[in-house]
């Protein structure tokens, strides 16, 4: 059958609602400033739509987490349905599992014995809040109870005088504080007249109405949501404004969802007076379920209202309650799903980690100046996922969609190593050519893999994994004065000294596992080690760009490490320029600029054959060092090559001759 040409002859639009001509809401304009009380009904309106409903072990289960959460009402049965049910909230009672804070709310319909049953169910506790409910629109009035308004009204008024004589007795054998919460269960399809009229006749029956705890909870249900959330909004501020007593009267939204609109049917709402609410962990509930109490309550934290529920663990509860109701949560569902602190796409990536660049900058600006608020200005991520346990290892996910900014920041949470823009353009290229060689998500681990393999790198062994290693250096102060001797220095002593000071660099490098002592001359330690390259080992190189940060990293024993990346452009012996970049770490700036170069010239080199290194001194033998194991040149005068520690105190075991 195709679908109507003219829905009008089938469905019928919501019924107006009576404001007087030219009345201004109230909601439209409001704001929500503090939480309302909520309600969880898992335990019945969810239980009840469940294909296997809970046992009461699981219930038990479901209930302890509720009450962790920081529920203040819980409605934990719907006792006349069933012996279990009846069994579960005396179990709760006479085990001591309700918190002296907590109210057991229990649901019955306006049927005197069944009131009976579940007023009996609640002896002996604290604080306890009866449900009742019956259906008041037209249609149910027609079609299921074939009732009039009128026989409504007093089938309501009978069902309260109940409820109000049994708790009185209940008070009066068992203690405890009992109160009414009417639900006026399809409100939202019912006359707006005809649900005050009936709300203020159930005052009058009740009688005893004051402030605190003995006010009178109204709940205006959605059973069904068939009208728009402002139409909702209408019905509730509708009620609100006309129901008399109003001070000592409770106003509870009870939404379902059948529009995909029952949080924002909530939201407004209570902008039109509702104060309390009742629904479900994640949604469940009847058919498309009822309004989910995690998005409410963190669509509040977003907005800077407490919402006075603990989802800090937010991954455990939705597991629990997946267990718990035998369903999975979508990976798109707001702030529970898998998938929602994830971004593929190149450009948010891009904007997330400047976010969090910049927000770096402002926190830390903040802790120094003492300042409390530290703001989430973050682009495309609405809350920050570690209020909620989530952390950010997901944050970034580098497919065939995503740039060099996602790259980046995967290097950066992973390696700690913050590279430069260009350095970035460098690595996604070898990014992209590697995800589409293999059409897979490039996981944070394949990606720190590709960035060591890539620049020959290695966090562990900071020598890196290239032919070439900087096993060791010392720098050297040259003065114009060829007959004083050398002293040794550090780049800072010479760097803003004298302008026509020079360094002297020599170093023990590695090359194919052979140890070669070469030396340069240059300004700064970085021209130093290109001239000695140059001059041993035939290697041209120009430094271009050059950048140094600290690592960003948690681990205490990296704190202070400073990584360098640098661009040479490296003359091939066919004449031609190549553009390398490479990355150094280590806790000394220096020694992590050396190894930047190192690692660039191995980009560089690959595969190429190197030509035997030219010799510096020749050296009788390189004491080594006994706790590192590596060449010492600390004895070596450098104007004889000669050793200035005798002989005896070298390791003779790795003495080793000088290869040159
Ligand atoms: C919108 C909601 O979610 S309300 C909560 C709904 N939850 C449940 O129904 C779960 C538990 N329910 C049950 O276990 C059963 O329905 C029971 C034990 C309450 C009643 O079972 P039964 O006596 O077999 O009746 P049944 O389930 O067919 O209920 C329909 C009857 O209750 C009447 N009824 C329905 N709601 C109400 C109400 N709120 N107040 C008074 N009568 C009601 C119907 O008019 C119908 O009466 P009729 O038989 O005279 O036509
Ligand atoms: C009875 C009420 C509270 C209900 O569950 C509903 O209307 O959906």
């Amino acid at each position: 059958m195709p679908m109507l040409s003219d829905p009008s002859t089938k469905y019928t639009p919501y019924p107006p609602v009576p404001f007087p001509p030219n009345y201004n809401r109230k909601w439209p304009t409001g704001r929500i400033t503090v939480a309302p009380t909520w309600l969880s009904t898992d335990l019945r309106d969810g239980n009840q739509a469940l294909v296997n409903p809970m046992s009461n072990a699981t219930k038990l289960e479901l209930f302890r987490l509720l009450v962790k959460i920081g529920f203040k009402e819980i409605e934990v049965a719907y006792p006349a349905a069933s012996d279990l049910e009846y069994d579960f909230v005396r179990s709760l009672i006479e085990n001591n599992e309700v918190p002296d804070d907590v109210s057991l709310q229990v649901i019955t319909p306006a049927i005197p014995a069944l009131i009976a049953r579940s007023i009996a169910s609640l002896a002996g506790a604290k604080k306890a809040i009866v449900h009742l409910y019956n259906a008041v629109s037209p249609v149910f009035r027609e079609v299921v109870f074939r009732n009039s308004r009128e026989a409504t009204v007093n089938l309501t008024l009978e069902a309260v005088r109940t409820v109000k004589k049994l708790t009185e007795e209940t008070m009066a054998t068992h203690g405890g504080h009992f109160r009414l919460n009417y639900c006026l269960e399809t409100f939202s399809q019912t006359e707006a007249d005809f649900a005050v009229e009936l709300g203020n006749k159930v005052l009058q029956e009740w009688g005893k109405i004051g402030p605190g705890d003995d006010r009178v909870t109204f709940n205006l249900a959605a059973t069904v949501e068939c009208g728009p959330p402002n139409h909702y909004a209408d019905m509730v501020e509708y009620f609100s404004n006309n129901i008399s007593n109003r001070e000592n009267v409770i106003i509870s939204i009870h939404p379902h969802n059948d529009r995909g609109c029952g949080v924002a049917a909530t939201e407004l709402a209570l902008l039109a007076g509702g104060t309390r609410v009742e629904g479900c962990l994640l949604g469940n509930g009847e058919r498309t379920g009822n309004v989910d109490i995690i998005t409410l309550a963190l669509n509040m934290y977003t907005q800077g209202v407490a919402p006075h529920l603990d989802f800090s663990d937010l991954k455990s509860i939705v597991s629990v309650v997946e267990r718990c109701n035998e369903m999975t949560v979508s990976p798109r569902y707001p702030y529970a799903g898998e998938l929602v602190y994830s971004a593929f796409a190149g450009t948010h990536q891009d904007a997330i980690k400047k976010g969090f660049d910049a927000q770096d900058k402002r926190w830390a600006q903040a802790d120094a100046e003492g300042d409390r608020q530290k703001l989430w200005k973050m682009p495309y991520i609405p809350i920050d996922p570690a209020d909620l346990g989530y952390g950010y290892d997901n944050l970034i996910r580098v497919s065939s969609q995503s740039g060099k900014s996602g790259a980046a920041y995967v290097v950066k949470r992973t390696l700690g190593l913050d590279m430069p823009r260009r350095m970035q353009v460098d690595f996604y290229k070898v990014v992209q050519a590697e995800s589409d060689r293999t059409g897979k998500e490039m996981t944070a681990k394949l990606l720190a893999e590709l960035f060591e393999t890539t620049y020959l790198f290695s966090r562990q062994d900071n020598l890196g994994t290239g032919r070439l290693k900087l096993c060791s250096f010392k720098l050297f102060r040259v003065t114009s004065e060829p007959s004083s001797p050398l002293s040794e220095c550090s780049e800072d002593q010479v760097s803003g000294s004298e302008s026509d000071s020079q360094l002297r660099f020599v170093g023990n490098i590695l090359v194919d596992d052979k140890l070669h002592v070469v030396q340069g001359e240059g300004p700064t330690a970085l021209h130093a080690i290109v001239d000695a390259l140059q001059h041993h080992l035939d290697l041209h190189v120009n430094t271009k760009e050059f950048a140094t940060n600290t690592i960003a990293t948690n681990s205490p024993a990296n704190a202070n490490d400073i990584a360098s990346f640098i661009e040479i452009e490296y003359q091939t012996t066919s004449g031609g320029n190549m553009k390398h970049w490479g990355v150094g770490v280590s806790s000394d700036s220096t020694t992590s600029k050396l190894r930047a170069v190192i690692s660039a010239v191995n980009t560089a080199v690959g595969e190429r054959s190197l030509p035997k290194p030219k010799a510096v001194f020749r050296l009788k033998a390189v004491p080594v060092r006994a706790d590192t194991g590596l060449e010492d040149l600390s004895g070596l005068n450098m104007r004889t090559g000669h050793f200035v520690r005798r002989s005896e105190e070298l390791d003779s075991r790795r003495r080793a001759e000088a290869s040159v």
